[in-house]
């Protein structure tokens, strides 16, 4: 699915797809964010939703909020490359984006869900890098849920009866996160990122890189 760009060192590669999944109030918004701001390389696949926007989010940063019309358009128009429905809303990834971004050498990162990181992988399985951050406990999950003060306590209920379903999936994961302290769980969040980009398979112009340096120590 992608071509290629060039990795920090020189050497060209495939972009990934970096995934971010848990139950809601764990802390992938917070992780995306600090990997945003801090990994050169990555870019934010912003999904379509349906759901009502929350107090401080953006339209066109946070989600694109389209109407259940839009997104029954987006879905027969195959312009999602996945998408699924979460709490009565749906949620999609646009592929234009994400392609764009893959194709000029950028890894792509996805805050999605379970059923979404399993479309991804049946379609780009070997791009595919899954990360499933879970809480270090129901009541910091709770605690999380209200300290964010954006959803009412009916949502927030909804939300924690729906986290043991969510959890259900993390053996489906490439790597598992538990997120006691932010700055930590930043730091091994980022030390998977950075050690999938050194994978061999990935990195499509080490035959070239390597056939130069026996030049080299030949010539
Ligand atoms: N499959 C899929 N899931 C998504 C997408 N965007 C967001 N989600 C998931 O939908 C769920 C609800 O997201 P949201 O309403 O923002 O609440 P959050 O859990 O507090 O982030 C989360 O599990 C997200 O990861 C998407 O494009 N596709
Ligand atoms: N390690 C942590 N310790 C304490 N609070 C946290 C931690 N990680 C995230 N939070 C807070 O918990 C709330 C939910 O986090 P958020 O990133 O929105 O979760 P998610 O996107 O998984 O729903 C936010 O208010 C956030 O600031």
């Amino acid at each position: 699915m992608t071509t290629g760009g060039h990795g920090t060192d020189g050497v060209e590669r495939r972009g990934l797809m970096f995934v971010l999944s848990s139950p809601s109030g764990a802390g992938k918004t917070t992780l995306s964010r600090l990997l945003i701001e801090r990994m050169p390389g990555l870019r934010m696949s912003v999904s379509a939703t349906t759901r009502p926007m929350r107090p401080g989010e953006v339209d066109g940063r946070d989600y694109l909020f389209v109407d259940k019309a839009r997104f029954e358009q987006m879905v027969k128009g195959d312009e999602l490359l996945e998408w699924a429905t979460v709490f009565d809303n749906r949620y999609g990834t646009p592929r234009a984006p994400v392609e764009a971004a893959l194709s000029a050498g950028q890894d792509v990162l996805f805050d999605i869900d379970w059923q979404g990181t399993q479309q991804l992988r049946e379609k780009a399985r070997a791009d595919v890098v899954s990360v499933f951050i879970l809480p270090p406990s129901a009541s910091d999950l709770e605690k999380r849920l209200h300290s964010r003060a954006q959803d009412s306590d009916e949502v927030i209920r909804k939300r924690m009866s729906r986290a043991s379903h969510e959890m259900s999936h993390w053996a489906e994961y490439d790597y598992i996160v538990i997120n006691h302290d932010v700055d930590e769980a930043f730091a091994e969040v980022q030390s998977i990122l950075k050690a999938e980009r050194l994978k061999r398979e990935r990195r499509t112009g080490l035959v070239g890189f390597v056939r130069g340096l026996q030049g080299q120590l030949q010539g």
